[in-house]
């Protein structure tokens, strides 16, 4: 089936905001995290921004290829909020087509190409040099809904009674839960 964008989805142009803080994709508060902006796009399509930093790197000078990947599964997850779902990476499929130094900005852009049931199809592709530069890696992927309980069940305990209890991050778990 076609995806359809959800009603109360940002606006084209808005940016998504984190959607943990603790997040390693977009979250501020990991020193480290590759803190992904994402902005809403067209119809169930989004576009983000990564610049790569000294901690990212695999070979020298060089961004890990794991790093790239969480940087496309940041910017695949973040389409969950224009369809108004929760949903996990079930597949991750990475083609790495030129080397991403470090200090570059990948210029990401996401989009659902399908939903069946529970299952969301997508696909993204990382542009460097700017938006319209050469594509270095780009990835197709299968994300499965789930209630916001899959979190609570399986995360640990800590970390999800401290997500509980604090309210921002409840809105925002909710705001992923916006179906009609
Ligand atoms: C107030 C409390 C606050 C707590 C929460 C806070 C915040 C929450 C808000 C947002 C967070 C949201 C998402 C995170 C966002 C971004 C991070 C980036 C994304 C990620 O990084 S996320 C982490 C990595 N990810 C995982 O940690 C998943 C581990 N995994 C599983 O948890 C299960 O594996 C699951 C759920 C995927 C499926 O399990 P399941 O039992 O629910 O469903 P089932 O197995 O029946 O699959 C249903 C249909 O999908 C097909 N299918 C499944 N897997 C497939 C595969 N690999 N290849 C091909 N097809 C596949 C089946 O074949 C079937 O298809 P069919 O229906 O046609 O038969």
């Amino acid at each position: 089936m076609e995806p359809v964008r959800h009603p109360d989805a940002p606006a084209p142009g808005e940016l998504l905001g984190a959607h943990y803080d603790g997040c390693f994709g977009c979250g501020g508060g990991q020193p480290h995290g590759l803190r992904l902006a994402a902005r809403a796009g067209e119809g169930v399509s989004l576009t983000a921004e990564f610049t790569v930093r000294p901690a990212h790197q695999g070979a020298p000078g060089l961004a890990h290829g794991g790093v790239l990947a969480a940087a496309l599964d940041e910017a695949l997850g973040s389409l969950n909020w224009l369809l108004g779902t929760i949903a996990v990476t079930g597949r991750l499929e990475t083609d790495f087509i030129s080397p991403v130094p470090v200090g570059a900005t990948l210029h990401l852009e996401a989009e659902v190409t399908a939903v069946a049931g529970r299952k969301i199809y997508s696909t993204a592709t990382g542009r460097i040099g700017g938006p319209d530069g050469p594509v270095a890696v780009r990835a197709e992927a299968l994300f499965v809904e789930v209630k916001v309980d899959h979190f609570i069940d399986h995360g640990r305990e800590e970390e999800i009674r401290a997500a509980m209890n604090d309210p921002v991050q409840v809105r925002r778990a909710r705001a992923f839960e916006v179906n009609p």
